[in-house]
């Protein structure tokens, strides 16, 4: 019997009726209509998001997802792949800026090993996910089995299904990755390579011609892999597939989520095409300097929040815009209407 992947329903967002009412609610608070910008969009799609006219944010979660990529030993990265293994223990003794960011934002963090190349003791902040070490190498063979895509999409939903609070800020660590990302969302997004690949970590011009050509050869090589579940096997990143899982899961509970940069915007695209509608989930956090996000945003039709040339990943992005979410939740539940604080000019909202 063929092994099927079994994708839980993505409820859906729109509803004229609550739109409505959250707007009427926006517009009466004491301020000139519109005034708080893109604040009041905020505020509106996580109301649409949680189906209410007091949208709040409980135990916010950071799970970074953490997989080493075959393609790395091709010189893809300026970084080599020892680094992600290295990263892993830095999460797990909190000092890399992820940790930092979710200390300073009282964000809960927990580190997922999907992939990594190397052995971990067990830690309280990390979570065995572990389905290959590291996915294969691209360039020769798809980088993972379909079953081993299946695998990383299930625990990524198993992942989520018992977490606790309603916000997900997903993060990832894997040298190599942004690599996988362009080359999904080339093949996923039906965009010229060239346009989807960037420095990553950094590479220089000399460096950046190498890694275009490399993921030039590797789509030549899965030119048949184009169905979504192919697609994700073939291109890769086992932390890229296991994120995907997560999306998806945490959009089929009406979570908010809220996404980083590159990957894991790749990783939304995934899960959107996937499972539909769990793009109506997202609040994208920022846009990355890596230039292959800025045609990834237009695809999605999406208008992040931040533009701080931020190209780091693990989730650094989501949780410096976090704030933002409590903002917007906090104006829509506290602030006063015009007619609670008996100030004139109410005159100016629709009825
Ligand atoms: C020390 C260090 C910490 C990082 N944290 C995130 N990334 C980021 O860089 C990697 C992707 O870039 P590329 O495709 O060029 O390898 C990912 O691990 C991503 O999370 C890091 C990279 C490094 C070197
Ligand atoms: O935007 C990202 O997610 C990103 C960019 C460069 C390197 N790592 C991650």
């Amino acid at each position: 019997m063929p092994d099927t992947l079994i994708l839980p329903a993505i409820p859906a967002v729109a509803n004229p009726e609550l739109q409505r009412a959250l707007q009427h609610k926006i517009d009466h608070k004491t301020k000139p209509l519109g005034a708080l910008g893109r604040l009041e969009a905020l505020a509106l799609r996580l109301g649409l998001i949680q189906q209410s006219l007091s949208p709040v944010i409980t135990a916010p979660q950071i799970r970074v997802f953490a997989a080493d990529h075959g393609l790395a030993r091709h010189g893809v990265s300026a970084y080599p792949g020892e680094v992600t293994a290295q990263m892993v223990h830095n999460f797990l003794r909190g000092g890399a800026a992820i940790n930092v960011f979710a200390r300073q934002h009282g964000i809960a963090l927990k580190v997922v090993d999907a992939g990594v190349n190397a052995h971990f003791e067990p830690h309280p902040a990390l979570i065995d996910g572990k389905i290959r070490h590291g996915s294969r190498d691209a360039l020769a063979e798809p980088a993972m089995s379909t079953d081993e895509c299946r695998r990383a999409l299930r625990f990524g939903m198993a992942l989520v299904a018992d977490m606790p609070g309603n916000l997900l800020l997903p993060g990832e660590m894997g040298i190599g990755n942004t690599s996988a990302a362009s080359l999904l969302l080339a093949r996923l997004g039906d965009l010229p390579l060239a346009q989807c690949t960037g420095r990553g970590t950094g590479l220089d011009e000399a460096g950046l011609a190498r890694k275009t050509q490399i993921l030039q050869r590797v789509l030549a090589r899965h030119a048949d892999a184009s169905a979504p579940l192919d697609a994700l096997a073939a291109l890769g990143g086992l932390e890229i597939a296991m994120m995907a899982g997560a999306l998806i899961q945490a959009a089929s509970q009406r979570r908010i989520l809220l996404l980083d940069g590159f990957i894991a915007g790749v990783a939304l695209l995934v899960a959107e095409r996937l499972a539909p509608g769990v793009r109506q989930y997202a609040v994208f956090a920022h846009r990355s300097a890596e230039p292959g996000h800025r045609h990834l945003l237009r695809l999605l039709d999406a208008a992040p929040l931040l533009d701080l040339d931020l190209r780091l990943g693990e989730g650094s992005g989501a949780a410096l815009a976090y704030p933002l979410l409590q903002s917007a939740c906090a104006f829509v539940n506290e602030m006063a209407s015009f007619s609670e604080a008996g100030v004139s000019g109410d005159n100016h909202a629709a009825p």
